[in-house]
């Protein structure tokens, strides 16, 4: 039976079922090459007695109609080997359906057709599957695939320039990260006191992470609605094409999600991402504490920070593990797109493969460029987020940066997002604002700030924006 649906004529098939009745489950693995967005009719090929053929041509395929629901997408279709091809979604995203084959390793990667659609637009209940759905396996990749193959690398030059170096020992240091902040939005730190052991065993548990075969990873995949758990960022909503990393979200306690990768032995894991929180949440409330004294403000003014030394009690984190395999071509490939950190400020172990680029506002005497931030041993990146851009009344500016692969080398990066707990709010504080003005920016919490960063993505700052009397 051929289901034609209403409005966009395609056929919706049914999975084939394995011999003996039992469902045959699906991997989402390859759905990139053929996902085009919310409002897509996916009109693709499907794999046939090893060859490839439009979906139009419907000789070939066994047919039975499915609109399979939210729980069904996010459970049954997950598993070993066979390859889904494609995804159907109607235009009022009431019916969706999916087509899955076993196609050979060398018939893994279709070309897809020109004529595809390529735009994306607003997140919508298609990311339950874009989530769970984009998981290319990297290793087994020689060829770019379209789907991430990124028109817009080259839209400033890139330079060389000395990102700031801090040492957090210097008496001066305070002094150095204004300057930073004022004119960079990030700086390296050395002198923090963070074990390079501590580094160690986090760079090798997230290369352990990463290694893992994909259906392992996706036991843990992150829900549609959910923070923690492997899966997209959640800005990749926001782009055609996909970006050539994978990564790992945690939110709280790592445990669930370690039982679930290591159900052997998830205390290695544990261990090493509850200590390196610690030492991280210590660290930023160091680094704030510093960056307020850094703007004029006294003791007590910044002590909701924390102070020096003691773990602050109400900083929030969330550490996000990223993984960029080594890519086939480079020069066509994003890491991760261009983009500003949420947080009050991000602090990023990128370890000794460089791949971030922080983007310097045009000045008087150059364009607007990429610079590396080159890898120190043993330093920490720091990035300033937009809520101390909120913070500073726009002093200190969050910094558009964004991640650049190569060829050769897989690099990881862990980067802990610090905000303030649940429910505090985030208002330029009064003494930056100036007597008789209105504050830049209008008060939000961290949770309300990442919802409207997740709807808007690079609008979200500006629709806080207070206007000012002139
Ligand atoms: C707390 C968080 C910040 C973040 C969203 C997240 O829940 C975890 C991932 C973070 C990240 C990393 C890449 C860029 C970014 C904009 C995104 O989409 O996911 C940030 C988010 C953020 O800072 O808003
Ligand atoms: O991997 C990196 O160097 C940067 C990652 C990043 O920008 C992020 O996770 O927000
Ligand atoms: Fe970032």
């Amino acid at each position: 039976m051929l289901f034609r649906d209403r409005s966009i004529n395609v056929p919706v098939i049914n999975y084939p079922k394995r011999k003996g009745g039992k469902k045959r489950k699906i991997n989402m693995q390859s759905l990139s090459h053929v996902w085009r967005g919310p409002q897509i009719h996916v009109i693709q090929q499907i794999l046939s007695e090893s060859k490839w053929i439009a979906v139009d041509d419907t000789t070939h395929i066994q047919p039975i109609s499915l609109t399979p629901s939210r729980s069904h997408l996010s459970s049954s279709y997950i598993t070993s080997t066979p390859v889904l091809y494609l995804l159907v979604e109607s235009p009022t995203a009431s019916t969706r359906s999916a087509l899955a084959e076993t196609p050979p390793r060398s018939l893994a990667f279709p070309p897809l057709s020109p004529s595809s659609p390529t735009t994306r637009s607003m997140p919508s209940l298609s990311d339950v599957l874009l989530d769970q759905a984009h998981h290319l396996e990297f290793e087994s990749v020689h060829e770019l695939p379209e789907s991430h193959a990124w028109p817009t690398l080259h839209d400033h030059p890139c330079v060389s320039e000395p990102v700031p170096v801090i040492d957090m020992a210097d008496p001066k240091a305070a002094e150095f990260m204004a300057r930073a902040c004022v004119s960079w939005g990030a700086f390296q730190v050395t002198g923090h006191g963070v074990a390079p052991r501590l580094l160690e065993s986090i760079d090798s548990e997230m290369r352990r992470l990463f290694a893992l075969p994909t259906q392992q990873k996706l036991k843990a995949a992150r829900p549609a609605d959910g923070v923690s758990g492997y899966g997209l960022v959640p800005i990749s909503s926001f782009f055609a094409k996909l970006m050539w990393s994978e990564g790992f979200t945690i939110a709280g306690s790592p445990l669930d999600h370690a039982r679930k990768l290591w159900p052997h032995d998830p205390d290695q894991f544990c261990d090493a991402i509850e200590r390196y929180d610690r030492e991280m949440k210590a660290l930023a409330g160091r680094l704030i504490r510093l960056m307020l004294l850094s703007l004029g403000l006294s003791d007590e003014e910044v002590e909701w920070a924390g102070q020096g030394g003691e773990l602050p009690p109400d900083l929030a984190g969330v550490l996000r593990l990223n993984s960029y395999p080594a890519c086939p071509d480079p020069d066509r490939a994003m890491g991760m797109a261009a983009h500003a950190d949420s947080s009050l400020v991000t602090i990023l172990y990128q370890s000794s493969t460089s791949g971030l680029q922080v983007l310097r506002a045009e000045d008087q005497n150059s364009p607007a460029r990429w610079v590396t931030v080159p890898p120190l041993p043993g330093a920490l990146v720091v990035i300033v987020g937009d809520l101390f851009h909120i913070l500073s009344n726009g002093r200190f500016k969050s910094v558009v940066h964004r991640v650049v692969v190569n060829r050769s080398q897989q690099r990881v990066s862990a980067a802990y997002f610090c905000g303030p707990p649940a429910g505090v709010t985030v208002s330029p504080i009064e003494k930056l604002v100036g007597p008789g003005r209105a504050p830049a920016y209008r008060a939000v919490t961290w949770a309300e700030y990442l919802g409207l960063k997740r709807e808007l993505f690079d609008k979200a700052l500006a629709t806080i924006e207070v206007p000012q009397e002139s």
